[in-house]
């Protein structure tokens, strides 16, 4: 083992392992999660890495194994393809979910066990505005099927992951059955003798390349009326439809996924500072006292600035995507009941949510790339890798923008309730507050209050402060005479900043409230300070904001920076602990930089010669293209 890592995990001020079981949820989670990447991959001898053709095996595997728990699932894929993505993630994330949640009782028993397919929204003109979608389904009474045609050319299907050649069992959006209602249709086209299909790849993208994107034009295609997912709306057989609770029902497979982005959000960026720490405890580079041996780059201040916030944002989303998935679990069970009271509630946190993690991630993953220097940039370090197979997560499944106004929607329309009266509840009700709060600077001491509940206090009257300063725009906007549309839109980059602040303080909350109920001293310690420099970081980078609310004052910025070294310092001698307790595996992170050992150098070397350019002393071109060139000079 290299010996700066060795030196880097004596003297632990806490236990790694409870730390560990804390991000599982239980030491039984733990121990779970070890023995299906031991067990049944690792030590399984049909387990070939990665490889395409291990691709059936794995799902032969998981129906061997029993394995169907969607959390259990990811487990074993992580193992298997690593940081990557891979072909099958859209049946499991998407399609199946569909099927669990928007199939009646005989079409669930019908269809789940037997079948993989894709999730067909999109469209070559529409992805984001689902209301314009112009595939349609028109219902033949006579036939008693559904005649899905894609008029236009921009009503081709185009996105759709993990399209099978061969046989294209996909659930569809078509556009509405009545006046503002979407349906869902299973349509099991087996090609090539279905006619009227035309399908195909989108060509080459930015990465994402285990997932072949396709498209699908259809020319009058019929298929059964019961392909139509009928567990909320139904088409019955004299064409007489029956609507759902909510025309919002048809979009439940999205709120699902973008819960369970705001958790992978933490996981990549995990992933991240664990390569990038582990790398820059080992790496020795330049000097900083005169004559003195090369430090570990660890210990500049500057790379402890880059890497240390994002270590505790790491943290941060993880406890963020546990309690989205509770929230949406306990939401969704309501709604399966048929209580849809809260569904606007987790509608706003999920997009707001997926919006604000992923877009923070996604900027963190190149931090953590470019603190590598040169070997950051080497496939060698998975950095690339993971920017590339990340960085769509904030156009996918609700382009971030788009989510941050739907959050936005929903504060402008709680702050609308409070302003006629009404008591909110819930993770807006600090909005109940924000006539009563006193805004002006208050006399506060030139020392910066650091207690957490303290910081989430401020937090949340930033949040209030932007609410109302976008909610007033709007007003200003109308008052010009502006109509609410144009209102709306001209007040968008407010409404932005406001659904922004309202997450990062519903984030810094999960984090306050997690490590409140951690038990362990040495662990609540460390997790205390992570949440600090969270939430002082935050501060720093949008010390505005602060000041406008009236809760940090001139004389105080100073000791947001003074604090923020301070805790920087506090969060070195625990850096690698902290990200050994993310529990990453080498074989699942696939760096060099990242080894659990820090023997980078070596692997580096031997990575390198494996290199398909160095099999053999000269390059084949050599021979093919210069020797005869070189002839003829
Ligand atoms: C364990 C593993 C983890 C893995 C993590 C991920 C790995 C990645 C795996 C696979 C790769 C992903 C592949 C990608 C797939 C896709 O991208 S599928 C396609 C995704 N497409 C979208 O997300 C479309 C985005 N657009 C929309 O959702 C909607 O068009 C909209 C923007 C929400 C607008 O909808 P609409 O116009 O109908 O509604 P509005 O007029 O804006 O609002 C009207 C009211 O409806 C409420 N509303 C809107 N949406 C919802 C909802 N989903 N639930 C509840 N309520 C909703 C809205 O708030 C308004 O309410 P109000 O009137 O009371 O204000
Ligand atoms: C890797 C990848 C995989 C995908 N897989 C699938 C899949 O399997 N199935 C599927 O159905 N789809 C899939 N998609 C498509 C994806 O869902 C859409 O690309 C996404 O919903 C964004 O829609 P769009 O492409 O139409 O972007 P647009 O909405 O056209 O966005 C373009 C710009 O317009 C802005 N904009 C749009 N509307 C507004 C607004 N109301 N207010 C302010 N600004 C706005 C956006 O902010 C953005 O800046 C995939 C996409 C990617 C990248």
């Amino acid at each position: 083992m290299n010996p700066d890592i060795l030196r880097e995990r004596q003297n632990a001020t806490f236990d790694i392992e409870k730390l560990t079981n804390i991000l599982d949820g239980g030491a039984e989670r733990t121990n779970r999660r070890r023995e299906i990447r031991e067990v049944l991959v690792l030590n399984d001898p049909d387990f070939d890495y990665g490889t395409p053709t291990s691709l059936p095996t794995m799902i032969l595997k998981l129906r061997e194994y029993g394995i169907s728990d969607p959390v259990e699932i990811n487990w074993y894929k992580s193992m298997y393809w690593g940081t990557g993505r891979e072909a099958l993630g859209l049946h499991y994330v998407m399609f199946l979910p569909t099927l669990y949640t928007q199939c009646d009782s005989e079409q669930f028993n019908k269809w789940v066990p037997l079948i993989i397919g894709t999730y067909a929204q999109t469209e070559m003109g529409h992805g984001t505005h689902l209301r314009g979608l112009e595939t349609t389904a028109t219902f033949d009474p006579a036939t008693q099927e559904f005649v899905m045609h894609s008029p236009t050319v921009t009503s081709i299907k185009w996105w759709p992951g993990g399209r099978n050649p061969l046989f294209l069992p996909l659930i569809f959006l078509s556009i509405p059955l009545s006046a503002s209602l979407f349906d869902l249709f299973l349509s099991g086209f087996a090609l090539p003798t279905c006619s009227g299909i035309v399908i195909g790849d989108i060509g080459p993208k930015f990465g994402f390349d285990a997932v072949d994107n396709g498209y699908l034009k259809l020319e009058h295609v019929r298929i059964p009326r019961e392909n139509m997912l009928m567990k909320y709306a139904q088409v019955k057989p004299d064409g007489s439809y029956v609507k759902p609770l909510s025309s919002k029902l048809t979009y439940g497979t999205m709120v699902f996924i973008r819960s369970l982005i705001v958790g992978n959000a933490g996981i990549v960026l995990s992933q991240c500072c664990t390569i990038a720490i582990r790398y820059s405890a080992v790496r020795h580079q330049s000097e900083i006292r005169a004559g003195e041996a090369e430090p570990q780059i660890l210990d500049y201040q500057t790379q402890q600035h880059k890497l240390f916030p994002l270590l505790a944002t790491a943290y941060a989303f993880l406890f963020a995507g546990q309690y989205m998935i509770d929230t949406y679990n306990r939401i969704s069970g309501d709604i399966n009941q048929g209580d849809l009271s809260e569904m606007p509630e987790l509608h706003a946190l999920s997009a707001g949510l997926k919006a604000f993690t992923t877009w923070t991630a996604n900027t963190g993953i190149e931090v953590c790339r470019m603190s590598c220097g040169g070997h950051g940039y080497s496939r060698s370090s998975a950095l690339p890798d993971i920017y590339v197979e990340f960085t769509p997560s904030c156009t996918y499944e609700g382009e971030n923008t788009v989510m941050m106004l739907q959050t936005a929607r929903f504060l402008m329309k709680s702050y609308r309730q409070v302003q006629a009266g009404q008591q909110l509840s819930g993770a807006v009700s600090y909005l109940n507050k924000v006539h009563h709060r006193v805004m002006a600077p208050q006399a506060v001491s030139s020392q910066l209050d650091l207690n957490l509940n303290t910081l989430v206090d401020l937090y949340e009257i930033r949040a209030a402060m932007l609410v109302e300063l976008a909610a007033q725009s709007i007003q200003q906007e109308s008052a010009r005479g502006k109509c609410q549309e144009d209102s709306w839109n001209n007040s968008t980059i407010d409404l932005v900043r406001a659904s922004d602040a309202h997450c990062h303080y519903m984030v810094l909350k999960m984090f306050r409230d997690k490590v409140d109920q951690i038990e362990d001293p040495g662990v609540h310690s460390v997790m205390s300070t992570l949440a600090h420099l969270y939430a002082i970081h935050g501060m720093g980078n949008f010390t505005g904001d602060f000041l406008q609310a009236g809760v940090l004052t001139g004389a105080q910025v100073p000791s947001v920076s003074k604090c923020l070294k301070g805790l920087l310092a506090e969060v070195r001698p625990s850096a690698v602990l902290l990200v050994d307790a993310f529990d990453h595996h080498d074989k699942m992170l696939n760096s060099v930089l990242g080894r659990h050992d820090g023997n980078v150098y070596e692997a580096m070397f031997e990575w390198a010669r494996s290199s398909p350019l160095n099999r053999t002393e000269v390059h084949e071109s050599f021979h093919k293209h210069l020797k005869p060139l070189q002839a003829k000079l």
